[in-house]
């Protein structure tokens, strides 16, 4: 692993009972770069979010976070029996942080769904995410507010709402924005929690096309800003073509394919298992 690898996926798999959602997965994101994970609905790109993001324990495997091991599962209970998968034996420990342990390390997400404290103001929303940082109980996030600290975060809030941009909404409710806003501030409330390493679970879905230009370089200019490295499942392939530095292609729980996006455009088996369709959605 070089020095430079910030996230690393090492045969993990996910089986739900007789489903394979993520089988035997490799991948490799590296320091500053934006990498897309693309595939087709049900490809399980979701499922492996969620395994990097501690929402699922892998049925095995193990994922490392900046050179560190982070994760490592073995087939346990009934999916001793069930498990026919690869690498099975290599992994003998179990370790399993909650997601909250895994903001702390400093991965955050954003999700498909939207996701925003829905009856907070858009500063609100940002403080509270800041305040999760420290503590993953809710209710201490919003109402234990010590004086000093309060005032650093209060400060540092205001100084991302403006470098996203969403200083002029400050005082809003979250749910009164626009679409293409409330997005934003989901992934400002992501960069409340001073992530190094950002997953995007599908930033432009349901926007309009000048909303997914905007997203575009809200992305690239995050990564410079924040120095960060940003791993997203998108659909949008203008987007993903225009800002990946490297694509990962999944299809039933595997990676068919990784390169560069003129590789994956020209790649025979991405097209017929993804791209062909994909063009339309
Ligand atoms: N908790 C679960 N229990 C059982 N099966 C699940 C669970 N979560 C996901 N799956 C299954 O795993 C497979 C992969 O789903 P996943 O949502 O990861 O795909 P995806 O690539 O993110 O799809 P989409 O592009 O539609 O969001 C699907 O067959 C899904 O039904």
């Amino acid at each position: 692993m070089s020095e430079n690898n910030v996230l690393k996926v090492e045969n993990v798999t996910m089986q739900f009972g007789g489903v394979i959602a993520v089988d035997n997965m490799n991948i490799e994101v590296n320091k500053g770069e934006i990498v897309s994970l693309i595939g087709p609905n049900g490809a399980g790109k979701t499922t492996a979010f969620n395994v990097i993001t501690g929402v699922y324990a892998p049925t095995n495997g193990a994922v490392y976070f900046q050179g560190e091991k982070i994760i490592e599962n073995h087939p346990q209970g009934k999916m001793k029996k069930l498990y026919q998968g690869e690498n099975n034996g290599k992994y003998t420990h179990s370790i399993v942080p909650t997601p909250d342990k895994i903001t702390k390390l400093g991965i955050a997400r954003t999700f498909q769904n939207i996701r925003l404290f829905k009856s907070q103001t858009v500063f609100e929303n940002i403080l509270i995410a800041k305040h999760l940082r420290r503590t993953s109980n809710l209710f201490t996030a919003t109402f234990h507010l010590n004086g000093k600290e309060e005032a650093k975060m209060r400060k540092e809030a205001e100084e991302l709402l403006r470098i996203v941009g969403l200083e002029d909404l400050r005082d809003e409710m979250a749910t009164s924005l626009p679409y293409g806003k409330q997005r934003r501030l989901e992934i400002a409330r992501a960069l409340a929690t001073e992530p190094k390493l950002l997953l995007l679970d599908e930033p432009a879905a349901g926007m309009n096309p000048q909303e997914t230009d905007d997203l575009t370089a809200f992305i690239a200019k995050i990564r410079d800003e924040f120095g960060l490295t940003i791993f997203m499942i998108e659909h949008h392939m203008d987007l993903v073509m225009e800002i990946s530095d490297r694509i990962y292609v999944l299809d039933f729980g595997k990676p068919i394919a990784e390169g560069v996006p003129e590789e994956i455009q020209n790649n025979q088996r991405v097209i017929d298992a993804y791209l062909g369709g994909a063009a339309d959605e």
